[in-house]
């Protein structure tokens, strides 16, 4: 039988759908179609025409497609799902909980009618809520619904700690557990350049600052760019994801996972390290945790689970 080149949907085409369209395609992962609402089908078939005729430049054979129709996307191997609003200035993730949850549900609907094998991975925010939406909404199993956070909070924190040690970003490891939230858990203690503790090499006080940084990361690119959200990053994080699963390379991975008694914590989708291959959420993995470390974790959970009390009830 011929093989077949992989398909990835993208719902929602504005900033970070349309820059995650781009880059996937640039990494050659397989064919993209963009999906957004009726009402913005002229712009989305636009941006992937666009993005279509530079390929040619760029030397990648993967085709783009803009649509509204979701019977573009049937048998999807992976929707990356970006629908929805993003926050302003002066906003939280959490203000965006009532609306976007409407929207996940509609979205899923019709990502699942029209691909019932896909793996679905959620950007909008609040991401761990709205990852929680989806599989309630898709009832897929837990290991093919997926969510984003820790994969940019960690680039993040990875960013910060290269420029302030002067080394490559390459050579930076490091671990964000956690909601996708202020509180977010950054653990220093699995974290390291070139594989040598960063509590050797940066004073506790500096990486202190670092972490707060990190913890509002997505905040420091809202007020700077005024009116809407980071996106190069957000795309570059989805686009690793997508490969790790289209190319089963099995990578370690925070992602947004459900957990079923994994960390203490039962129905609840959030940001722990997991093994990301062919099969989706391959593996949770359960990190020993201090006193401190578990009691930041909690305060994140709580957080978690005040968003989740806002979900509309059914
Ligand atoms: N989890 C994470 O790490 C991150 C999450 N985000 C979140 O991702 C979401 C998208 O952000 P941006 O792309 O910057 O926003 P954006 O406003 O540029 O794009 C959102 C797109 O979704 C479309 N849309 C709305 N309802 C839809 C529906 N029912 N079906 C299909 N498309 C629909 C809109 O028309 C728009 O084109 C936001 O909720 C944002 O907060 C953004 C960055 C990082
Ligand atoms: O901050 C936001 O609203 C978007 C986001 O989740 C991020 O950039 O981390």
């Amino acid at each position: 039988m011929a093989i077949k080149r992989r398909k990835i949907s993208v719902v929602g085409g504005g900033f970070t759908g349309a820059t995650t369209a781009l880059m996937v395609a640039q990494k050659e992962l397989g064919d993209v179609v963009l999906v957004d609402i009726p009402d913005m089908e002229g712009p989305t078939k636009g941006k992937a025409l666009d993005m279509f005729e530079a390929t040619p430049v760029q030397g990648t054979d993967s085709k783009i497609i803009g649509t509204s129709s979701y019977e573009d996307t049937k048998d999807s191997d992976v929707v990356v799902i970006t629908a929805g609003i993003a926050r302003k200035p002066g906003m939280s993730r959490d203000d965006l909980v009532s609306t976007n949850a409407g929207i996940m549900k509609s979205v899923t609907k019709e990502v699942v009618k029209h691909s019932p094998n896909c793996y679905i991975i959620v950007l909008t925010n609040p991401a761990d809520a709205m990852t929680y939406t989806v599989y309630k909404e898709s009832g897929f199993p837990k290991n093919r619904v997926i969510g984003q956070s820790g994969v940019l909070d960690t680039a993040r924190f990875r960013s910060f700690i290269a420029e302030e040690l002067n080394i490559s970003v390459e050579d930076i490891t490091g671990f964000v557990l956690g909601g996708h939230g202020d509180d977010m858990v950054p653990l220093i203690r699995y974290s390291a350049a070139g594989g040598v503790p960063l509590s050797s090499l940066i004073s506790e006080d500096r990486i202190g600052e670092i972490v707060e940084r990190t913890r509002k990361g997505g905040g420091e690119i809202v007020g700077l760019l005024g009116n809407g959200s980071a996106y190069y990053a957000p795309a570059a994080s989805l686009t690793q994801m997508v490969e790790a699963i289209l190319k089963d390379k099995k990578r370690v991975l925070p992602t947004i996972a459900y957990l079923e008694g994994e960390y203490g914590y039962n129905d609840l989708y959030l940001g722990v390290p997991t093994i990301l291959g062919g099969d989706g959420i391959e593996k949770i993995i359960e990190l020993d945790l201090t006193e401190d470390e578990k009691s930041q974790l909690d305060k994140s959970v709580d957080s978690v689970r005040n968003v989740m009390d806002a979900l509309p009830k059914e």
